[in-house]
């Protein structure tokens, strides 16, 4: 599938005057205007002294003389601090609020970056008062739900959900979730409400359009649509807490809380390190006065300090390069890409068949359990295992303090799927190299590719002397295991699926290490 030709000028009027971040410099905690003492304590206590570029950049448009007047759109490399930038403005904001309830939704792709994310607010918000609640799935929707939505009776016992309706009420100021878990409280959580909903962020927001997730967005923005009737409910509305009444007026039309307008709107805040510029998708988020805020005249962006190289080799020793490549790296934290869930497994069990490789490699992609990938991600962040094989899917944002190289193990099809991969290292400001292992037929689209960022060339990298000849015995003997372990699994496939048609439970019971829901992998596909 060819991408899409990447236009020279934004189509979309308001992108073609953005705010350049790169104007800005770091700026001092103690010289960020308006910042409360209790946050700038809290953030001197997780090791931040001043803020990155696109995170004053944001506070002006926030906190700053922008006051949140117009919605942000914001495209800034990977690694730059994008979360932050978020997340001070509106824990700032929110601490003057003094009744509990939901204000704040902040939404991400995948169950880790939710929980990622959530450790950044956690880091800041009980500070100032504010609680964080996470709905991505990671317990059960019962726990989930009683911590989320405050339910006064239910302690003693007397709480009936079938019973007359009493006061419930979301016991979070601000919610991390994924999609799907999100829209199961909507559907299901008595008391789950967006009635006051006032930040909604969509972070890694060309991902989350690509995908509708169960019509999450336009559920979401009817839920918090302005409507004249909207102004009035709150006279209509019987008064049920024992605090008042609560509601948000919300006003309709263009002039809704802008422009000094006392009436609170929906702010949207929406990022990414390569933001959509296509109309019809960012229409889908129904924006307001957008500001566009981007690094430099380029679209993409690589991290500054990021070293790109590339090895060229015959497609069927690809692993056997691979094998020599991270021996030269030599037990760095490193993530290897590949093409698909697929090929992640095949490489992960070949080169776990590799005698004499002195570190640890683990699978960790789309194919798995959620489970066993945290388990992986959190043993992968402890130093435990140095060598992560992934997919893309499961990668995007994910921030993993120490990851020194990237190796493209496939080359990237598309130069978005690049930016993602190899931005899990070089982050933050710090210095980190990025390997393409390449076949002499993909070298000229790979450079045009990269022409689409910031159209520095990539050298040739060279592996020590005789390196690869070292190896060769042992890859050789390393595919022999890799076939009889395919084979097995193969068998216990097809085992598995007979049973499932006598037993369904037999089934769940298999799939739960591997999705079998696929066909056994093929072995000739392992040096594609
Ligand atoms: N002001 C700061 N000072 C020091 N470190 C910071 C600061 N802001 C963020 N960081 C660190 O920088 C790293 C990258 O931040 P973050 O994950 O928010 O980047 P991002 O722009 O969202 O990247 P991606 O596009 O890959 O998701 C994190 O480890 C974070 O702790």
């Amino acid at each position: 599938m060819e991408e899409p030709k990447q236009k020279s000028m934004p189509t979309l009027p308001w992108m073609r005057s953005p705010i350049d971040v790169s104007q800005f410099d770091h700026c001092p905690l103690n010289l960020l205007p308006r910042l409360d003492p209790r946050l700038e304590e809290a953030l001197k206590n997780i090791g931040i002294d001043s803020l990155f570029p696109v995170q004053f950049a944001v506070w002006q448009e926030t906190i700053g003389p922008g006051a949140f007047e117009r919605d942000l759109c914001v495209n800034s490399p990977t690694g730059s601090g994008k979360t932050l930038a978020y997340a001070l403005p509106i824990v700032q904001m929110l601490s003057n609020c003094t009744l509990k309830c939901l204000r704040a939704l902040v939404v991400l792709p995948t169950r880790d970056l939710a929980l990622q994310v959530k450790e950044v607010f956690a880091a800041i918000a009980p500070a100032v008062g504010l609680r964080v609640g996470l709905a991505v799935g990671q317990s059960s929707v019962a726990d989930e739900i009683s911590e989320l939505v405050n339910r006064p009776n239910l302690e003693v016992g007397i709480y009936d959900p079938e019973g007359p309706p009493v006061e419930l009420q979301t016991s979070v100021d601000i919610l991390v979730a994924t999609p799907g878990r999100l829209m199961d409280h909507i559907n299901t959580t008595k008391g789950f409400t967006l009635e006051h909903l006032r930040y909604l962020v969509v972070d890694e927001t060309d991902r989350l359009l690509r995908e509708a997730y169960q019509s999450w967005l336009p559920t979401v923005l009817h839920m918090t649509h302005s409507t004249e009737q909207g102004m009035y409910a709150h006279e209509r509305k019987p008064c049920r807490s024992m605090l008042g009444s609560l509601n948000t007026i919300r006003r309709f039309g263009v002039e809704r809380g802008f422009k000094g307008k006392t009436h609170p709107r929906l702010v949207k805040m929406i990022l990414s390190a390569t933001l959509t510029q296509d109309p019809s998708k960012l229409s889908q988020l129904d924006l307001h006065h957008p500001l566009f805020l981007t690094t430099g005249a380029r679209r993409y962006r690589l991290p500054e300090k990021l070293e790109s190289y590339q090895l060229i080799c015959e497609s069927k020793l690809k692993p056997l390069y691979l094998a020599a490549l991270l021996q030269d790296i030599g037990g760095e934290k490193c993530i290897v890409f590949t093409s698909s869930v697929d090929s992640t497994h095949r490489l992960s069990t070949l080169l776990n068949s590799f005698d004499g490789l002195p570190f640890k490699i683990s699978e960790y992609s789309g194919l798995q359990r959620q489970s066993i990938r945290s388990k992986t991600l959190k043993a992968f962040r402890a130093g435990e295992i140095q060598v992560l094989v992934a997919s893309d899917a499961m990668t995007r944002g994910m921030d993993v303090e120490g990851v020194s190289n990237v190796i493209n193990y496939d080359m990237p099809a598309y130069i978005k799927t690049y930016i993602h991969r190899v931005g899990r290292t070089a982050r933050a400001g710090r210095t980190g190299r990025c390997f393409t292992i390449l076949r002499k037929d993909e070298v000229k689209r790979f450079k045009k590719c990269l022409q689409k960022a910031d159209g520095k060339d990539c050298s040739s990298y060279s592996l020590p002397a005789g390196s690869v000849e070292a190896l060769r015995v042992i890859y050789y003997s390393a595919l022999e295991k890799l076939k009889e372990s395919v084979e097995s699994e193969a068998s216990r496939w097809r085992s598995a699926r007979s049973k499932s048609v006598q037993s369904r439970k037999t089934k769940e019971d298999v799939n739960s290490t591997y999705n079998y829901s696929a066909t056994p992998w093929e072995l000739e596909d392992v040096a594609k």
